[in-house]
């Protein structure tokens, strides 16, 4: 009989973030608002004799349009706890391209790893342990925290446990990629973390409207506006489409009349909903 366990976690498109550096990994992180989206990382955990971590990519019918062997994050998860596995994430979106599944990766492979060993972290020591795996590898400071739940989020402290607010909504927000933009680049550069936090808006969004006219406010000012990402959001402006900067990525997110139809102009569209609940087990199967 093979054990194994399956769990979800959605991805994250960060609006705007300051990152707040303490003393420690969990009280390392980002204050910064976004949106849980309900597409992200599927994780399958089966007990192994070495760590074997396997990404996928696939399209909307589940064609696998990349495969690659190796993640460092995931594999910190499986040393910390002790065990060994082979886990092999799905996700549709771009990887490194602000849509925050790495965190995804980590919440969803974290999970299905507690479920296969029966560990008993629970769900906040899951996060912890994700959160602590994302600032050590410096691939994120506040997905994992946001991915603890859904909506349209304002998170106000650094870490997994700090105050965070979560607005709802059935709004469709539509996002597209023009490639990565690689987050240890920017999150690791002290110039360019100064002109973010100088960018950085102090307020919660008390709504989706907010969060983008919070977000592009914070992308313009920051200076992390590539040119593919300025002509897409130069003519969601021609047409009123309130629009933003994915962080960190090369893309750019809209939503509200006409936003499909405009950045379905420049290149690959993804529709998205809010999600509703954050990482979750999916199943454990014994086959
Ligand atoms: N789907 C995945 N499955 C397993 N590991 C992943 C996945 N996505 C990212 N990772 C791991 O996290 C590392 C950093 O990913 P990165 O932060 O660039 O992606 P991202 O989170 O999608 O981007 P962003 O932080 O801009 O939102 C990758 O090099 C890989 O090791
Ligand atoms: C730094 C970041 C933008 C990377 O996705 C995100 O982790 C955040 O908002 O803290």
């Amino acid at each position: 009989m093979v054990r194994t366990a399956v769990a979800f976690c959605p991805g994250h498109i960060s609006g705007y973030f300051k990152k707040v550096a303490g003393e420690t990994p969990e009280t390392t992180g980002s204050l910064g608002a976004g949106i849980v989206v309900d597409e992200g990382v599927r994780a399958v955990a089966s007990a192994a004799d070495r760590l074997d971590v396997v990404i996928r990519r696939v399209d909307r019918n589940g064609r696998t349009l990349a495969e690659s062997v190796g993640a460092p994050p995931v594999e910190y998860l499986m040393t910390e706890l002790g065990v060994a596995a082979r886990v092999e994430t799905t996700c549709r979106l771009p990887i490194g391209s602000g849509f925050g599944l790495s965190a995804a990766a980590l919440l969803a492979s974290a999970t299905a790893l507690d479920a296969l060993f029966d560990l008993g972290l629970g769900g906040e020591g899951i996060a912890a342990l994700a959160h602590r795996a994302e600032v050590v590898h410096n691939t994120g400071l506040g997905d994992v925290a946001a991915c603890q739940g859904g909506g349209v989020v304002c998170r106000e402290g650094p870490g997994t446990a700090a105050r965070i607010t979560r607005v709802m909504t059935d709004e469709t927000i539509y996002a597209l990629s023009f490639g990565p933009l690689p987050t240890p680049e920017v999150i690791g550069s002290p110039e360019q973390l100064a002109r973010v936090a100088a960018a950085f808006p102090p307020e919660c969004p008390r709504d989706l409207a907010e969060l983008f006219a919070f977000s592009r406010a914070f992308a313009e000012k920051s200076g992390l506006v590539r040119p593919e990402v300025r002509a897409a959001l130069d003519a969601c402006d021609e047409t009123g489409v309130p629009a933003s900067m994915t962080m960190l990525g090369l893309g750019v997110f809209a939503a509200g009349e006409g936003a499909g139809e405009v950045l379905a102009g420049f290149g690959e569209l993804f529709p998205l909903k809010v999600a509703h609940e954050g990482f979750r087990l999916v199943e454990v199967r014994e086959s």
